[in-house]
């Protein structure tokens, strides 16, 4: 997997509100296909990474390059392109990341649209196809997401992201919102989903089972720095850092 040239590579990169409220001197790189989970309690910093390494907020230092290109040397407008076609975002609530007033098939066809898709027969047979994929009737095809539950809404997010074949994809707490049932089956899904299409991932969590089941490297932040970081079983098997050792025990206590 690590023979080629890696997607993203990520170098001292920081970005502070004030001391320790943000995230500094971050550096790695993460390779096609790869699932890296970034964890560590509430105010580490994590959804401000995950937002500066996804073009949605300029970092004060360091640098990013996306396929050997600077990414914040890149225009504005081929960023935000980035976003809606190789990349896609998954926000923990799903709203956030859905058009309210356009049905699910219209959500999902948006997106065919950035990638120049314009056979209204075709982008519709595609929005269908991507519904039943995530577990969505086809009938709900002309409805509006807000009639949809917090779980199917979750499930058409990640179809609107999936479907121009992203290579990378960011995700904050995709299961946060979820009751346990609900979030159990999402992750099922995302798991098979990332395999199949060999996504690379980013995805930012608390809930160190799902990085557990998810992500195949992690990230340990605490106050802005990343701690430790390794391959997910040697992290949280054998955790070297004092902080990752208390991360770790306190779930299992
Ligand atoms: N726009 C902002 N202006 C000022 N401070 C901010 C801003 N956004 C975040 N912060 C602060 O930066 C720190 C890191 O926040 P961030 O949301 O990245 O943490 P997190 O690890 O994702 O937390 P959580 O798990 O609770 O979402 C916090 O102390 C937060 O209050």
């Amino acid at each position: 997997m690590n023979s080629e040239q890696p997607l993203l590579a990520v170098s001292d990169l920081s970005h502070l509100y004030a001391p320790g409220k943000g995230f500094e001197q971050v550096s790695f790189d993460l390779f096609p296909g790869e699932v890296l989970g970034i964890v560590g309690e509430s105010g580490s910093g994590k959804s401000t990474l995950l937002r500066a390494l996804s073009a949605r907020l300029t970092p004060q230092q360091g640098q990013i390059h996306y396929q050997g290109r600077d990414l914040y040397a890149m225009s504005e407008s081929d960023r935000r392109r980035l976003l809606r076609t190789e990349w896609g975002v998954v926000h923990q609530h799903p709203l956030d990341g859905l058009r309210p007033q356009v049905s699910a098939g219209g959500n999902i066809g948006e997106r065919l649209m950035a990638v120049g898709q314009r056979h209204y027969g075709e982008i519709r047979q595609q929005a269908s196809r991507w519904l039943e994929e995530v577990e969505i009737p086809v009938s709900r095809l002309d409805d509006l997401p807000v009639t949809f539950s917090g779980g199917m809404q979750q499930r058409l997010q990640i179809a609107r992201n999936l479907v121009t074949q992203p290579k990378l994809v960011f995700m904050d707490e995709p299961t946060g919102g979820l009751d346990v049932s609900v979030q159990a089956r999402l992750l099922d899904l995302l798991r098979t989903l990332v395999q199949e299409m060999n996504l690379a991932v980013i995805i930012v969590t608390h809930d160190l089972g799902v990085a557990r089941l998810l992500a195949h490297r992690l990230l340990v932040m605490k106050e802005g720095r990343v701690v430790e970081s390794g391959l997910t079983d040697r992290v949280l098997d054998d955790p070297h850092h004092a902080y990752t050792q208390l991360l770790v025990s306190s779930v299992l206590g």
